[in-house]
Parts: C-alpha cells; structure tokens; sequence
C-alpha cells in the first residue's frame, strides 16, 4: 500500500464523515465543494471533518485512485466511498444521506 494510500485509510477511518474539499467548511474555494458542505448541513451531519485537498497535492492526486473516482469533493461515511457533490445531492433528495449519516 502505498504512503498517500495509507494516510487515506487512517482519515477515513478514524472519522466517521469525511468531506475531501477544496477550501474549508467556513471558505470553500469551489462552488462543487460549498454544495457539498451545504447538501451535509441541510442533513443534519452530526459530525464533519474536512480536508482541504488545496494544501496537500499528494492526497488531491491519491484520492482519485483511492475509490477510483476522479474528482473533489468526495465524501466518505463509516469508511466507505458515498460520492461527489451530484451523488451527495441525489442522496439528501431521496433521504438515503440522512439515513447513513445518523444511523447508529
Ligand atoms: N460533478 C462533480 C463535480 C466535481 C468536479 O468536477 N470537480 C473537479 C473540479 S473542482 C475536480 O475535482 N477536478 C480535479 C482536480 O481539481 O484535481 C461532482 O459530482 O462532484
Ligand atoms: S476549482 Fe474550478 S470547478 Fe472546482
């Protein structure tokens, strides 16, 4: 496993909700990643840790192997891959992001 690959693993892991982003959750720095922390609010995220792909080359590059997906925002929730910011919304209209979201 490589070294990015690796750091990934622990983000994902050791939270619960992981938005990778550009920006912050206060200044998103792209209109696809401030949709992204809108469509979580909205659903009520009981927790949220962001990071900011901007500062780090090696995790915005090794992310897009990490689920095979090529582009930010990408959430991650209990682990797995959910999707990008037009999954993300899908989801909140179906309510399937509230359910895995707060679920136990
Ligand atoms: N439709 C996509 C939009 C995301 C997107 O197109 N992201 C681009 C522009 S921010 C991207 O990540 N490009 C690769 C890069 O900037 O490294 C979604 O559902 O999330
Ligand atoms: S930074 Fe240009 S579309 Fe996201």
């Amino acid at each position: 496993m490589s070294n990015v690959h690796e750091r990934i693993d622990q983000l994902v892991k050791g939270h619960r909700v992981v938005l990778f982003m550009k920006g912050t959750a206060q200044f998103p720095m792209c209109g696809f990643s401030g949709r992204a922390i809108q469509v979580l609010k909205a659903a009520g995220a009981p927790e949220l840790t962001t990071f900011n792909v901007l500062e780090d080359e090696e995790v915005r590059q090794g992310i897009k192997d990490y689920a095979q997906w090529p582009t930010i925002p990408q959430l991650y929730i209990d682990g797995e891959f959910v999707g990008g910011s037009d999954i993300m919304m899908e989801m909140y209209q179906s309510g399937e992001l509230q359910a895995l979201l707060n679920k136990a």
